[in-house]
């Protein structure tokens, strides 16, 4: 039947490549249960160019490394005075410089306005085009208030708002997010597609996630965990991916998908 031949059905989980245990903490709250998903920690490289195509890039090479079904994103924070800038290289200003770093560089400028651009690619496999959702949250660069557990959250103020996002309860970040409104894309895409799940591993699924939602929550800020293979790598970041979530949890599976 016609209908029945648009139909992809994927037998696994779509995979969401990161290796921030931040970022995938609120990709789970907000994903939900509305399309499964697993994690693996890769740290795919940090690639220059525009959003859109860095995130597609990234999807390509965590396709190609999965064999499946993935999901990356990359998360942008754009100055309005220096025309975009930081953007994607946003991590590297805050690896390097810190949040005080970050907040002087708009020192010479009056514009504080900035915004957080989350974008998300999927792709079905290595040898199929990613597609990608975008979503932007628009606010200022604040000197910094609230935790310092993820990223640039304790400068950026969202407009509307009188808190930084670190200093918002996470269900009220999630709500208003640019990480939350690329995702509703993403949501919205999948309810839409052709693509029917009848992955076998759900159980599994839902292990990992509680698993390590507990373990992110306690690993914050703790250097030198005890992950046997962590003693060479040189400094564990607060929002890195706890390492349990290896390539282990997807390769040495077969073709996820077939086509009816
Ligand atoms: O909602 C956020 N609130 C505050 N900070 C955030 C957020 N989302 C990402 N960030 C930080 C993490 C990294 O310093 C940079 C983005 O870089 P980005 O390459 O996308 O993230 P990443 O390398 O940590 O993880 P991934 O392995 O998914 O590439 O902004
Ligand atoms: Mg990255």
């Amino acid at each position: 039947m016609a209908v029945e031949a648009l139909k992809v059905v994927i037998t696994r989980p779509v995979t969401f490549v990161t290796g921030n245990a931040k970022k995938l903490e609120e990709v789970r709250a907000i994903i939900g249960q509305s399309i499964p998903l697993r994690s693996m920690k890769i740290d795919l490289p940090e690639l220059q160019g525009e959003p859109d195509e860095i995130s597609k890039q990234k999807a390509r090479l965590a396709a190609e490394k999965v064999k499946g079904p993935v999901l990356v994103e990359d998360t942008c924070l754009c100055y309005n005075a220096l025309k975009g800038l930081p953007g994607p290289y946003v991590k590297w200003h805050l690896d390097k410089t810190g949040l005080e770093g970050l907040n002087n560089l708009l020192h010479a400028y009056e514009d504080k306005s900035a915004y957080a651009l989350c974008t998300f690619s999927f792709a079905l496999d290595a040898d199929s085009e990613p597609v990608t959702f975008n979503g932007k949250t628009m606010g200022k660069i604040v000197p910094p208030r609230g935790p310092k557990d993820f990223g640039w959250d304790p400068i950026f103020q969202p407009d509307g708002y009188e808190q930084t996002f670190a200093e918002m309860s996470k269900e009220e970040k999630n709500k208003i997010s640019h990480r939350y409104r690329a995702l509703s894309s993403v949501k919205a895409y999948f309810a839409e597609s052709e693509f029917v799940f009848k992955t076998d591993d759900s159980k599994e699924n839902e292990q990992n996630a509680s698993d390590k939602s507990k373990k992110d929550s306690s690993v914050e800020n703790e250097k030198g965990d005890s992950t046997p293979n962590n003693e060479s790598n040189k400094r564990k970041r607060e929002d890195d991916v706890d390492s349990e979530a290896t390539e282990e949890d997807g390769s040495g599976k077969k073709a996820n998908v077939e086509k009816k």
